[in-house]
């Protein structure tokens, strides 16, 4: 028997995207294929423009394909399920959630019972470093603790991917470090699949097992990222590390400016 652990987190094949706007057509994907392995950090790279966003939001579901394959652990996706959870860059929490209501958000609606996603809620809310923080109003946080918030309420939701389109673009340096620990941690805990689309080379260098880089529509380029974990300052001496960050770079500058 097949179960949908014997199938890639994601199996995309042919894709075309294709908008209509202002009276013309914007195709910015056409012919995109992409294998994601289970368990997989994949980091999205490209240019402005180039269709990361649209990509991410197809295999989220929240974004029709014009023609092509995308499956989901062997199953066309078909709109928004709660196995693919999303992160934005926006803080995208509910408000009027106190921080414990808001990590719950997600499984009580689905309807969860509450023995069952309760720990889960007070597990990641401890691990993601709000603890204590429990019964503050969203208003209350930072940006980075906003943060914090939607990455613990993807986490207690349980998917089996979680999709992540520029997250912390909004953060200051320091801000995201601490972000990016806290995610590696608890992508090493749970073994789930993320893809996080980044425009920043050093961040995609320091978090993915692999980076694609999307440029006219498809892959254009696609690297195994095998650098010993955990990954910290010292990347930034390492010659390997050092000639991966200006081949991205090259093929990041040959298409800035090409937006459609
Ligand atoms: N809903 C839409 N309607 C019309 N055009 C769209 C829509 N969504 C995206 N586009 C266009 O598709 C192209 C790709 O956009 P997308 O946001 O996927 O690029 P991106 O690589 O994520 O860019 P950025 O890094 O600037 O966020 C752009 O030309 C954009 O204007």
């Amino acid at each position: 028997m097949t179960t949908t652990t014997d199938h890639p987190a994601f199996h995309i094949e042919g894709l075309r995207v294709t908008f209509e706007a202002q009276g013309r057509q914007i195709t910015p994907l056409d012919g995109l294929d992409l294998d994601v392995p289970r368990g997989q950090f994949l980091c999205i790279l490209g240019p402005s423009g180039q269709g990361k966003s649209t990509l991410l939001r197809t295999m989220a579901g929240l974004q029709e394909a014009s023609a092509g394959t995308v499956l989901a652990s062997g199953r066309p996706v078909t709109g928004p399920d709660a196995n693919l959870g999303m992160v934005f860059q926006q803080d995208a929490i509910p408000m009027w959630l106190r921080v414990r209501d808001n990590i719950a958000f997600g499984p009580r609606m689905r309807k969860v019972p509450k023995a069952v996603y309760g720990p889960r809620v007070d597990h990641y809310l401890t691990e993601v470093g709000l603890g204590g923080r429990e019964r503050a109003w969203p208003k209350e946080l930072s940006g980075g603790m906003r943060k914090r918030v939607a990455i613990a309420a993807v986490f207690a939701n349980d998917p089996d991917v979680l999709l992540m389109d520029e997250p912390f673009g909004s953060l200051d340096y320091f801000t995201r470090a601490s972000l990016h620990a806290s995610l590696l941690e608890l992508w090493q805990e749970t073994g789930k699949t993320i893809v996080f689309v980044t425009h920043d080379v050093d961040e995609a260098i320091k978090l993915a097992d692999r980076v694609v880089v999307v440029t006219e529509g498809t892959v254009g380029l696609d690297v195994t990222v095998d650098f010993p974990r955990p990954r910290g300052d010292e990347l930034r001496m390492n010659p390997e590390a050092d000639s991966l960050r200006t081949t991205l770079l090259r093929v990041l500058e040959s298409r800035a400016g090409g937006e459609q």
